[in-house]
């Protein structure tokens, strides 16, 4: 059995990833915490636990007393809090998966423009490997730190990385119109997130200034081998879950629709999480799954390829990827713990 501690466990997208870590038949929970529910029980916190799983929420401090407990620990906090309790856990060979945003970026400068937090120990940065399981999966194997990524740029990066890697698209203006449920906010109070603010709402939001743009930016750059430029605008949605991303990109040379679905189809025929579909994703049919959907369309005369992604953000784009990482990284089947009923309506 693996036996992992989590922090930040009654956070939306901890939440989340504690149910799969306990529906998992190889993982033991060792403890989870929280920062204002210390001393009660998960099931307190969130009903939908009552009967399945209990344990009573520690202090972050207490969680740090406890990594000779486990062998992995996953951390749902919010951005700049990681850095000192993933680096205990590393000095003490436990593995660390963080589903914030504290080690996806390589250069701790950008890090720092974005996010307003320095890097006070930028080793453990540099040791992190960016946890998406279709493009580092050989990388995520071999690393005792894993930076899962964020919910937007796992819908972007996976929509686009074919067609980046055979230099079919220009790079310098990719377009990234995506659109996301309000749990991607997280669970804490804001007047944006209120019912009466988002339901029968749609907005933009964050144009041209998001955090997720140079997170997106440095994955399709790896991908293309040059520089990328993302105009990145999200919206939100008044649904509880999901993220759909439509990709505007401009072609480099005359391909048609068929033949960018086969590059599409070779690139992803491993994984078993990339699902590519003739018809244009929806939201519906990825809901509660760990499955990222793709469909193209594209327009030689136009020359333009757009692409349209959608993933549930707090599985695909949080949890169930974070969990994807830990069975790679502990030689599992990828898919373990992570096949689940999709609930249609
Ligand atoms: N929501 C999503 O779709 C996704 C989220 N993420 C990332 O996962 C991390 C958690 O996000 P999410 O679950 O949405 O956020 P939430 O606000 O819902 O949860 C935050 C979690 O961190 C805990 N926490 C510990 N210390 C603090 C503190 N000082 N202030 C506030 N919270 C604290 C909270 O504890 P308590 O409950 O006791 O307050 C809670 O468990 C973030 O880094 C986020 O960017 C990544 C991908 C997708
Ligand atoms: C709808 C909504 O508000 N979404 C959040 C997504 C942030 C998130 O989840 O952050 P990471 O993926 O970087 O951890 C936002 O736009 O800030």
């Amino acid at each position: 059995m693996i036996k992992v501690g989590l922090v930040g466990a009654t956070g939306y997208a901890g939440q989340q990833l504690l149910w799969i870590l306990n529906m998992h038949k190889e993982t033991e929970i060792k403890f989870i915490s929280s920062n204002s529910y210390e001393g009660k029980e998960i099931s307190e916190v969130y009903g939908n636990y009552k009967k399945y799983f209990d344990k009573k929420l520690i202090s972050q401090e207490e969680a740090g007393t406890k990594l000779d407990e486990i062998d992995v620990l996953f951390m749902a906090l919010p951005h700049g809090m990681s850095e000192k309790l993933a680096g205990q856990a590393l000095k003490s060979g436990v593995k660390v998966i963080d589903l914030g945003a504290d080690f996806r970026l390589d250069d701790s400068e950008t890090y720092e423009k974005w996010y307003k937090v320095k890097h006070e120990n930028p080793e453990i940065n540099k040791q992190a490997v960016y946890g998406l399981p279709e493009l580092y999966r050989e990388k995520i194997k071999e690393s005792s730190i894993v930076a899962a990524p964020g919910c937007y740029p796992t819908s972007a990066i996976l929509a686009a990385a074919p067609l980046l890697k055979k230099n079919l698209v220009k790079t310098e203006n990719i377009i990234v119109d995506s659109k996301s449920g309000v749990s991607g906010a997280g669970r804490g109070l804001k007047t944006e997130s209120l019912f009466t603010e988002v339901n029968e709402n749609f907005k933009a939001y964050n144009l041209f200034m998001h955090r997720h743009t140079p997170e997106i930016e440095q994955e399709m750059g790896k991908a293309a081998g040059k520089e990328a430029g993302v105009i990145f605008t999200p919206h939100l949605l008044p649904i509880n879950r999901g993220i759909l991303s439509t990709l505007y990109l401009d072609m480099t040379e005359e391909i048609t629709e068929e033949e960018i679905y086969k590059i599409y189809e070779e690139f992803y025929k491993d994984d078993y999480f990339v699902r590519i579909s003739r018809e244009l994703p929806e939201i519906k049919n990825i809901k509660n799954t760990n499955i990222c959907e793709i469909g193209i369309r594209a327009d030689i005369k136009k020359k333009k390829i757009i692409v349209v992604s959608v993933i549930d953000n707090l599985i695909k784009g949080a949890g169930g990827q974070a969990v994807q990482a830990m069975n790679i990284m502990f030689g599992l089947p990828e898919t373990e713990g992570l096949d689940y009923l999709s609930m249609y309506v």
